[in-house]
């Protein structure tokens, strides 16, 4: 395409429009796609995303429109998938001097899946931000929208939103802009949502709950329209559409901690039940002192999982003040798991499972899910050494997946 694409002050869209049918997980894109790329024009000339790995040359040609790729000093990959990396290497190649800035495990993804080893990455952290040399980049970390390594980018002074595959559509569309779109836009909006988003919602849910207080005039994703007409419709879309609703199970994690190692734990069972779409609150016994609320919390859960680590022999905090409720409560058909990171003996994890017992909970031990599973490699109650390091991770996140899988039938 000849005409420049003005996205925002002095930043650009350098994408590829696809008007084939495009095969894409297993579906064929019938209205095809865009890739879309931006270029920011700014001191340290920043791109954010890159286009289908089918489309390198073109896409450095189309850069070279503009300015020298050399001359780029930041490349920002809010997504690892080879749709919108895929460019990556033929930019790299030429934009020698240029930073990779990525989430961790998406340095470590790129790192395999290009042989970037030798190039300079910057890994983000959430709410880290970038100073691009007249325009500041803040990036959050969205996992699983679409993919564990998912990150979003914000530019503070556009207002403009690079979310990379979320708000995206398949549209292989020259008239890029919504409020320019000949037909209306948001059948294939609730359809790429449904297809692509939907199955990871509660991530959804986090997602706005990390930009519910931006303030966003535009939403430049990397697939179809980039949406100018009024940003705030299209975030309300997918809040809507990402709301638990009644056939939404409810997982409820409780714990109690001394140094963060129960909380880590309590966290890694919350990725691996949303990952299984289930609902997931967690809360703190120790900062969260109205029982009346917790009993609440608990009667609403479909599944309640209670954590603690072991000081002496016993559990910390106030998380037992909750667990001598249980037993006056009616809590049938409702599952309950005991778990909590310790140093040599955990008996806190088993004080909490005798409290279980004594209610009408499901109680969930190794026995039972071997018997309801047939899986004999996951421990129940759930009990982790201190910090959870990358085997123990792992492992969680197949617990979780399993009680998941209990909850859903
Ligand atoms: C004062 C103190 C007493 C502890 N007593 C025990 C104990 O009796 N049995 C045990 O297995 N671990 C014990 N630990 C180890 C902790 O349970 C372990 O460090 C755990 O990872 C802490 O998790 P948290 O950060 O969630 O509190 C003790 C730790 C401290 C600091």
């Amino acid at each position: 395409m000849d005409k420049k694409i003005q996205v925002a002050d002095k930043t650009y869209w350098i994408g590829y429009i696809d008007d084939r049918k495009v095969p894409f997980h297993r579906l064929t894109l019938e209205k095809g796609t865009t890739y879309n790329s931006y270029l920011l024009f700014t001191e340290k000339p920043t791109v954010i995303d890159t286009v289908d790995i089918s489309f390198g040359k073109q896409f450095v040609e189309t850069i070279g429109q503009y300015i020298a790729p050399e001359e780029i000093q930041y490349i920002i990959i809010n997504h690892v998938e080879p749709d919108h990396s895929g460019g990556l290497p033929a930019l790299a190649n030429k934009a020698k001097n240029a930073t990779i800035v990525t989430t961790e495990l998406g340095a470590k993804e790129l790192k395999e899946m290009y042989k970037l080893h030798h190039r300079e990455f910057m890994v983000i952290q959430d709410g880290d931000t970038l100073d691009i040399g007249g325009k500041t980049l803040k990036f959050f970390e969205t996992p699983y929208l679409h993919t564990e390594e998912t990150m979003i980018t914000y530019c503070i002074e556009d207002k403009v939103l690079y979310p990379c595959d979320q708000f995206s559509s398949h549209v292989a569309t020259y008239q890029l802009f919504d409020d320019l779109a000949k037909e209306d836009i948001m059948p294939d909006f609730r359809v790429y949502y449904q297809l692509i988003m939907h199955p990871h919602r509660p991530y959804v849910q986090d997602m706005i709950e990390k930009i519910k207080d931006l303030e966003i005039n535009i939403i430049a994703p990397s697939h179809g329209y980039i949406l100018r007409s009024d940003a705030k419709k299209y975030i309300r879309a997918y809040d809507e559409m990402s709301r638990p609703n009644q056939d939404t199970k409810k997982a409820l994690i409780i714990y109690s901690t001394m140094t963060g190692n129960t909380k880590a734990v309590a966290n890694d069972l919350a990725d691996g039940l949303k990952h299984k779409g289930i609902s997931v609150q967690i809360m703190n016994a120790q900062t969260n002192s109205n029982i009346e609320a917790i009993k609440e919390a608990i009667l609403t859960s479909d599944a309640i999982l209670f954590g603690s680590s072991t000081r002496y022999a016993d559990m910390v905090g106030s998380l037992e003040s909750i667990l001598q409720e249980l037993k006056e409560m009616d809590l049938e058909h409702k599952i309950g798991i005991a778990f909590g990171s310790y140093g040599w003996s955990g008996e806190a994890i088993e004080v909490i499972q005798d409290y279980l017992k004594q209610s009408n909970l499901k109680v969930i031990d190794s026995g039972y899910m071997i018997k309801t599973t047939g899986m004999d490699h996951l421990q129940f109650p759930i009990r982790v050494k201190f910090k959870p390091e990358k085997n123990e991770k792992e492992k969680l996140f197949q617990a979780a997946q399993a009680i998941g899988d209990l909850l859903l039938g």
